[in-house]
């Protein structure tokens, strides 16, 4: 029998592939709307990569807030890996539909799972990486919840000023005219008060420049981000197993799940917590499983307390400095602060390093620090791609569109930060557009660290169920270092960051925003009795 020519078999094959295509590309457009949501162009295979993705740096949060001005409160992109993406920048849509309460929101997008090499070396998930909201998830929240209750709050105070006092010290010992990167230090800094404020235990990464625990941290969490977003990273460590990149990743994830075994050794050694014990390692200690009843084991335990370690870290630190940078770089917002501080009588307690002296409520009640926070959370949100949730039928409707089963909805932070139909000049550093929200009570920041209304604006910690269980701990940090360093030093931007735009232009997206060539600011102590 006479082979059929090789030229007629491609011809018919790449026919079949065309028809194909356009049976499915017709189908597609009869069961979704995908083709009436507005969004840029995509290319064959990369997508909307090159309008989301920077070259130089990763900026994808500036990108999708330029493309949602463009676009409006909706707009769709493709990215290769990823799948369909959908940015909805409409709070009041957000929080009914897609982060909300109750039955309302979606699940987490499967990408936070990835994150879970993080954690643990099992496939184990913990309170971040669970998709669904489930039995597991709720008991863990619900326990872990109270170690962020007023109450408990108040009793890590003492080591939040402690730590605060020490990172003080550091930069005294520092020779006045040289410039300080503060990036890796308040990494540092924030991994410390998780350690004690969390789980009683002094990781010393601001005094240990070998520290393991904050090396391992630091690479893996870089190592993870940049492996989600980039997958040839994973192809590389898969095709050379023996090259430099996989050989340090396989160092550093078992030193830092090695570390994790620490200090779970560590809590275990302690036995039972007491029962009026409200720290976050005493809740954690007591949870049960919800099947058994019985006490959770180091299986489980394991991803919680290093998804606590984790979460607490780069974001806390990241947030503090991009607030730092503001009040560096702006005198006037600096100086109010200061005279705030001097009229409540702070200012020179805070000095004195008279820790007994303090209380969160004196810090908590210093209304334009709160404000300038609020407003440096919004024009540098710490995770400004916010949160990614996942659509579970098909042809579920989102925003009034049909899309298939999978897609990604993204509550980004930036865009919602930055939209011009919800802020006015929100390209301008405007505290007092929180005065109407900025509680004025000390003991209502302290219990309620964000009041919720329908259209809620704060958006740093996210909405609804999934919302960051630990935000009052981040705000208590936030307030008390910018506070201490406040009162013993007057703080500028050092020349080689060139200004406000300098700064500006070397944000990039890591596991929270971090800056280009690091934040170097000048810290002068004070001198005078003010
Ligand atoms: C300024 C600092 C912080 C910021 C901006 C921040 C932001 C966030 C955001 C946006 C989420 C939701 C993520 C998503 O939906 O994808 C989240 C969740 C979470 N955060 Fe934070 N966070 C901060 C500090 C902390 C601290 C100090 C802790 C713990 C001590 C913490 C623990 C967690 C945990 C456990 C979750 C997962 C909650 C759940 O899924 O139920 N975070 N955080």
């Amino acid at each position: 029998m006479e082979l059929p020519h090789l030229k007629q078999v491609a011809a018919v094959a790449f026919l079949a592939f065309v028809v194909f295509r356009i049976l499915h590309k017709w189908w597609f457009r009869i069961k979704y709307d995908w083709h009436l949501i507005p969004g840029p162009q995509g290319y064959p295979l990369i997508g909307n990569l090159p309008q989301l993705v920077g070259w130089e740096k990763p900026q994808m949060h500036l990108a999708v807030t330029r493309l949602a001005k463009e676009y409006g409160k909706i707009f769709k992109a493709e990215l290769p890996g990823i799948g369909r993406n959908l940015w909805v920048t409409d709070p009041e849509y957000l929080q009914n539909h897609i982060t909300g309460h109750g039955n309302h929101g979606l699940p987490k997008a499967p990408l936070y799972k990835a994150l879970r090499k993080l954690f643990t070396p099992t496939d184990n998930d913990g309170i971040f990486s669970t998709q669904e909201m489930n039995v597991r998830w709720k008991v863990v929240r619900k326990g872990v919840s109270k170690a962020f209750s007023v109450e408990a709050l108040r009793a890590v105070f003492p080591h939040v000023l402690k730590k605060a006092d020490e990172l003080s010290d550091i930069i005294k010992a520092t020779p006045v005219k040289e410039p300080i990167d503060v990036q890796p230090l308040l990494s540092r800094l924030a991994l410390d008060i998780v350690g004690l404020a969390g789980f009683r235990i002094d990781f010393k990464a601001l005094q240990d420049k070998d520290c393991r625990l904050f090396e391992a941290l630091m690479f893996c969490s870089t190592d993870m981000f940049i492996s989600t977003a980039n997958p040839f990273r994973g192809m590389v460590k898969w095709l050379f197993p023996t090259g430099k990149l996989a050989q340090d990743c396989k160092k550093m994830y078992s030193q830092l799940h090695s570390e994790y075994e620490w200090i779970l050794g560590e809590l275990r050694g302690r036995g039972e917590p007491s029962a009026d014990d409200l720290s976050l390692w005493a809740c954690l200690m007591r949870l049960k499983d919800p099947e058994s009843g019985a006490p959770l084991d180091d299986e489980a335990i394991r991803p919680e307390v290093a998804t606590f370690v984790t979460g607490a870290t780069d974001t806390t630190a990241h947030q503090i400095m991009w607030v730092l940078f503001i009040i560096a770089a702006l005198q006037e917002v600096q100086q109010k602060i200061e005279a705030e501080m001097k009229d409540s009588g702070l200012f020179q307690r805070l000095r004195d390093g008279s820790v007994n002296r303090v209380t969160y409520a004196d810090i908590a009640g210093l209304n334009y620090l709160l404000m300038v926070v609020k407003e440096g959370m919004r024009m540098f949100p710490v995770v400004p791609l916010g949160s990614v949730r996942m659509t579970t039928k098909d042809g579920e409707r989102v925003y009034g569109y049909r899309v298939p089963k999978g897609t990604l909805v993204n509550a980004a932070f930036h865009p919602l930060y930055n939209a011009p139909w919800l802020w006015e000049e929100p390209e301008r550093f405007i505290p007092e557009r929180w005065s109407n929200q900025a509680p004025m009570e000390a003991s209502d920041v302290e219990a309620r660290p964000e009041k919720k209304s329908a259209s809620r604006r704060f958006w740093a910690f996210s909405d609804g169920p999934r919302d960051c269980v630990g935000q009052r701990l981040a705000l208590m940090e936030l307030y008390t270092v910018l506070a201490v360093l406040l009162a013993k030093f007057e703080i500028r931007l050092a020349d080689r960051m060139c200004g406000w735009e300098g700064v500006a232009s070397r944000q990039y997206n890591a596991m929270a925003l971090s800056i280009d060539g690091g934040m170097w600011l000048n810290f002068q102590p004070r001198i005078d009795n003010a």
